[in-house]
């Protein structure tokens, strides 16, 4: 039986029709698996959503390298001419006769697949240059990579992504680094119900809070012998985050939250499954056990 590729893969790379990125061939809703049918019945949801035909994929450029391809180098890439653009630096395209993992932007990684949903949510939070953005459930990291890029490295401002399972932050950390967005990025291994590390004080030498000021520049050396501080080591964080004395008293600036779903909104999600075998889906998302916390966990999380 086939496992669920997001388990253990970087959210990109799931794998995708062989023949083409963008045609899913129409199915008989009949062939959803029972529970499935029953959730949606419960949930009022219309079963007629998961015949779509024809939907499209989203690509998003990394701004963090040079050289980006222009919408005519990825109509040539991806070899169709529907490519549109959505959105600055954010594509859509259907039809394409290339897969999209082949494309040469994508293995140069000048560009990320990911779904409109996604970058939409991370949209909302207008980001600016100086945020320092809390990032709950991060893993495997589509949406930090975007915050990433959207921050940029003018300013100071920096993203702390905190999720609870180590083997998907292992995938996010090598998806920051493959894409080298990585430069103010921490990442902790932590439950984000009771998550409470501060936002960095400083960006390397830079002082980001005013409180902070007197403090001097925090840089090789952590502060063991003081004892409010009980440092957190996180599971990775760049350079110019690594030595973080964690006692700013400032509140992070925005905070996404992506906890656990249902996946019942995740069109192409579900009708992958089509292919892997409902039985995995059953196993995966209608566990009754893990439904019946899912909203526990996100009214938590909040
Ligand atoms: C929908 S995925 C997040 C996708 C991610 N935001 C992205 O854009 O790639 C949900 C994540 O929540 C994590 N998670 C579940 N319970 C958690 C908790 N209590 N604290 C932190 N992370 C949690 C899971 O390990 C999983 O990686």
């Amino acid at each position: 039986m086939p496992s669920d590729p997001e388990e253990t893969q970087d959210y990109n790379e799931l794998p995708i029709d062989s023949t083409t990125t963008t045609t899913i061939v129409p199915f008989n809703i009949d062939n959803l698996p029972p529970s499935f049918q029953n959730f949606l019945k419960d949930n009022a949801i219309d079963p007629q959503i998961y015949t779509v035909v024809d939907l499209p994929r989203y690509i998003r450029l990394n701004t963090h390298l040079k050289n980006l391809p222009t919408l005519e180098e990825l109509k040539n890439q991806l070899d169709t001419e529907q490519v549109w653009q959505v959105k600055e630096g954010i594509f859509g395209f259907l039809h394409a006769k290339q897969r999209l993992v082949d494309v040469e932007a994508y293995k140069s990684h000048k560009i990320f697949g990911i779904d409109l949903s996604s970058a939409m949510a991370v949209d909302a939070l207008e980001l600016q240059i100086n945020d320092q953005v809390l990032d709950l459930c991060c893993a495997p990291g589509a949406k930090l990579c975007m915050i990433a890029n959207l921050l940029g490295n003018d300013g100071y401002g920096t993203v702390t992504g905190v999720d609870i399972a180590s083997h998907r932050l292992a995938t996010c950390r090598s998806m920051v680094k493959k894409y080298n967005v990585g430069n103010r990025i921490r990442l902790f291994e932590a439950d984000g119900t009771t998550f409470q590390i501060p936002p960095p004080a400083r960006v390397g030498g830079r002082v980001i809070f005013a409180d902070d000021h007197d403090e001097p520049p925090v840089t090789k050396k952590r502060r063991k012998n003081d004892s409010d501080c009980i440092i957190k080591k996180p599971f990775w964080a760049s350079k110019l985050l690594r030595f973080d004395t964690q006692v700013a008293s400032c509140l992070y600036d925005k905070v996404l939250v992506d906890a656990e779903c249902t996946h019942d909104g995740s069109i192409s999600h579900i009708l992958k499954y089509e292919k892997w075998g409902w039985d995995a889906f059953e196993k995966n998302f209608m566990n009754p056990d893990r439904l019946s916390t899912i909203c526990e966990l996100q009214v938590k999380d909040i």
